[in-house]
């Protein structure tokens, strides 16, 4: 019987940060080792604003490896003919207009969480795609991880019942009075604050739990929020949140914090009818999770649970780029696991809470308003 041939999948990666780091360490990893066999992952090129730091990142992250081409700009990745997607790691405040240019240059995109510093311009950026036809994804990578396949899974199987309420937080203590206050997470021109950076987590588990249940409908959820901001810069240090979701009775409160490490135990508690599903810190790459089951409907008495282990090689990154290669080589524009829809209410509910909490951003930040 003859094997079929792996994609090859050709990225062209923005930028040299942390997450461009460990995005592209995952991109190295043998893909036989979470078990595909159909995809393989290369890195043709790589875009800084300084050709030295592009050629650094090469030798630190891919053993200088001569066959990627290190460039001293974003566009000559754009441009380069042997990138297939091009994947954008830069802060949040510049996704939008990296991923005009990329898009522009008829390049499929991926683009790192929150895909864009407002709804409207990610309105404009999937217009833009559509015009060109490409395939556009925001790097929502937890929603691809085997825990939040297994979950979805058990949500699906129906013993659980019906989800009544959403617990989730994400905290993080970034050490605030002692970085400087141009790192991304204290200013205001990058999109600071604990909510665009780590908010779209706890909502990812309150779009799994509720906005994916087929009684749904795709319904959008009402929302009620309030910030805490720090004096140092002005950004949200503190934001809470809750979601309402009127056609399955339903609802989420979240909230994330960039100035207390988070309390230990469960980071995300899912709670049904027959039980609950836990998600223990931290949320973005839980390495289990535990499901209780009641002993009847409502009683809240655990009967049985059962906690399951994820074994991943790599960082976890690695499962949204098969989808990216599988979905572009298969000619869709937008994945079914995190498609343009979620990316879209994520931005939707953003825009909303800070409109709540009144964080503006400063003047031409937001690209289209
Ligand atoms: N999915 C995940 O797990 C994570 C996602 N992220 C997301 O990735 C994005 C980047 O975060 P992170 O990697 O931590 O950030 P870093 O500051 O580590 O890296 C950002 C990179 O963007 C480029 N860049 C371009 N313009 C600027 C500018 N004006 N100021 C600073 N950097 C600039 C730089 O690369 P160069 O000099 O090469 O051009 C820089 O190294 C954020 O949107 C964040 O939400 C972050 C962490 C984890
Ligand atoms: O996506 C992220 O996950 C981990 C956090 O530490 C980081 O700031 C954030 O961007």
């Amino acid at each position: 019987m003859a094997t079929q041939r792996p994609i090859v999948f050709r990225w062209g990666i923005i930028s040299t940060g942390h997450i461009a780091t460990v995005f592209v360490k995952d991109l190295l990893v043998d893909p036989q080792t979470r078990g595909v066999a159909d995809v393989v992952h290369k890195v043709a090129a790589v875009g800084s604003r300084t050709v030295e730091s592009a050629q650094q990142f090469i030798n630190k992250v891919a053993g200088g490896d001569t066959s990627i081409q290190g460039y001293g700009s974003y566009a000559e990745v754009y441009a380069d003919p042997n990138v297939d997607a091009v994947y954008i790691g830069t802060p949040h405040t510049f996704h939008y207009v990296n991923a005009v240019d990329a898009i522009k240059a008829k390049k499929h995109v991926l683009v790192e969480k929150p895909a864009t510093t407002n709804l409207a311009e990610l309105h404009a950026l999937l217009a833009l795609a559509k015009e060109h036809g490409v395939f556009l994804m925001e790097a929502m990578w937890t929603r691809f991880q085997p825990v939040a396949l297994a979950v979805r899974r058990i949500i699906d199987e129906g013993s659980l019942g019906a989800p009544i309420m959403v617990h989730a937080d994400l905290s993080s203590d970034f050490d605030l009075e002692n970085i400087p206050k141009t790192n991304r997470i204290l200013d205001p021109l990058l999109g600071g604050g604990a909510l665009l950076d780590l908010g779209p987590y706890p909502l990812v588990w309150a779009i799994i739990a509720l906005y994916e249940l087929p009684a749904n409908n795709r319904g959008i959820p009402s929302v009620s929020s309030s910030m805490v901001k720090t004096p140092l810069t002005g950004v949200d240090a503190n934001t809470a949140f809750t979601l309402n979701f009127p056609a399955i009775g339903a609802q989420a409160l979240l909230s994330c914090n960039i100035n207390i490490p988070g309390v230990g135990g469960p980071g995300a508690v899912l709670r049904f009818r027959n039980g609950n599903i836990l998600i223990p810190t931290p949320i973005f790459h839980p390495k289990s999770y535990t499901v209780q089951w009641f002993d009847k409907p409502g009683s809240g008495v655990v009967e049985r649970e059962e906690t399951v282990k994820s074994k991943v090689v790599g960082g976890g990154w690695h499962f949204q780029a098969d989808e990216v290669a599988r979905c572009v080589s298969a000619g869709k524009t937008e994945s079914e696991i995190w498609g343009h829809d979620k990316a879209l209410l994520a931005m939707a509910i953003f825009d909303e809470v800070r409109a709540q909490g009144g964080y503006v951003l400063p003047d031409g930040v937001e690209k289209v308003l």
